[in-house]
């Protein structure tokens, strides 16, 4: 329990500026507080985020800045009332560590709409010092904001649900997209698609991958379980499928026209934009008026529905499809996914790797 007394000094691997380039930084932990945790990091999944985070693509950037939100670890130590979790437990961390607690979202079991959320890293903590993500050895984390991981799923599986998985799981259940025979889109096979693929089979969708090319066909068809294939640039293709779509989920992370997209959707479509574009996107307004169709967001998914992708997953025998990687290839591992060289997610094998401070 010495760490109630003290701060921990940690070991991470954090961008130091823009060119996101990350290295060896040692910083403290705060004391663990009452309701904290604290969490031998395991593995840690990298995001697409991470990239426009430590980037500064978003020009919101501090540095240094240790990136990684889908974290899987091992209870090392609890505060006094900690009531959720024992040392021993395998828990998960995602995109947000911190909120108000009595806004409307907070109240609702929306905490991640909060305007106050505190993000897991790349912000301050309410202690004053800023937070941390998972490419380290150790967090602390608030109790609120981590989640079991169930008996039935291995852990590095377990950390791309984090934030891929419930970034798709919330907007199906949030607008109603969960009954069985609906007609389903996943734009960009990443990360997030693929899980999106997965989910979306599982609940009993037709799903078709929308994609920026061919050379994801075999792999989608025959390994993610996707029942059609749209390459986005081919016309004929394109429009053969109009007017088909109950929705698409939108995961691409530059930006595109929405148009193509609209005309893919039927009467009452939705289109969810999950990904993080920071430039204006285009349509006209007849191409959602004349099929009153809906273009929407939705930004990751609450802790409780965070715990629910992880039972519905186990539940179901849905895996992520991951790359583990070591710490020391982290960097590499960040150019591939930003040349769209991976399947489908790059998990880091945290405890698995040498630190060097
Ligand atoms: N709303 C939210 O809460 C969340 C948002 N995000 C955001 O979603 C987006 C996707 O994240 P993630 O799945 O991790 O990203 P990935 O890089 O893993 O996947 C993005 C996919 O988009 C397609 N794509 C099209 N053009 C490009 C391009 N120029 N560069 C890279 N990919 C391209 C590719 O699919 P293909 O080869 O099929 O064309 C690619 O696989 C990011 O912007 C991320 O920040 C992530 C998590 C939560
Ligand atoms: O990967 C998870 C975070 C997503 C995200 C969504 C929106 C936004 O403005 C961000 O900075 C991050
Ligand atoms: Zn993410
Ligand atoms: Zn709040």
């Amino acid at each position: 329990m010495g760490s109630l007394a003290s701060e921990r000094t940690v070991v991470g691997l954090a961008a130091k500026d823009a060119t996101g380039v990350l290295s060896p930084y040692t910083y403290t932990l705060r004391k663990t507080g009452e309701e904290d945790v604290v969490v031998k990091v395991l593995y840690c999944g990298i995001c697409h985020t991470d990239i426009h985070q430590t980037k500064n693509h978003l020009s919101m950037s501090n540095y240094p800045m240790v990136p990684g939100h889908e974290v899987v670890g091992e209870v090392i130590e609890v505060g006094p009332a900690v009531s959720k979790f024992q040392p021993g437990d395998v828990i998960g961390v995602g995109v947000i560590v911190g909120c108000c607690r009595t806004c409307t979202p907070c109240k609702s079991d929306i905490e991640q709409y909060c305007n106050k959320r505190i993000w897991s890293y790349n912000d301050v903590y309410t202690d004053g010092k800023p937070t941390q993500g998972g490419f380290a050895s150790t967090m602390i984390v608030d109790q609120k904001f981590a989640v079991k991981i169930p008996a039935g799923l291995a852990p590095e599986q377990a950390a791309p649900l984090l934030c891929a998985g419930v970034t798709v799981y919330s907007p199906l259940k949030h607008f109603g997209l969960m009954a069985p025979g609906l007609r389903g889109a996943i734009l960009g096979l990443g990360g997030v698609g693929h899980m999106g693929v997965k989910i979306a089979k599982a609940m009993g969708h037709h799903v078709t991958v929308i994609s920026s090319s061919d050379k994801k066909k075999a792999e989608a068809m025959d390994h993610l379980g996707a029942d059609a294939y749209l390459v986005s640039s081919d016309a004929a293709q394109m429009a053969a499928a109009a007017d088909s779509l109950d929705y698409i989920i939108d995961t691409v992370p530059v930006f595109h026209p929405l148009e193509p997209y609209l005309s893919l959707l039927k009467l009452d479509g939705k289109l969810i934009l999950l990904g993080v574009i920071n430039e204006p996107l285009q349509f006209v307004s007849p191409m959602v008026m004349l099929g009153r169709k809906a273009i929407t967001g939705s930004f990751i998914g609450s802790m409780t529905e965070t715990q629910e992708v992880l039972e519905f997953c186990a539940k179901k025998g849905l895996t992520s499809t991951i790359e583990m990687v070591k710490m020391d290839y982290v960097n590499q591992a960040i150019e591939r996914l930003e040349r769209n060289d991976v399947r489908y997610r790059f998990v880091v094998d945290v405890a698995g790797s040498k630190f060097e401070s």
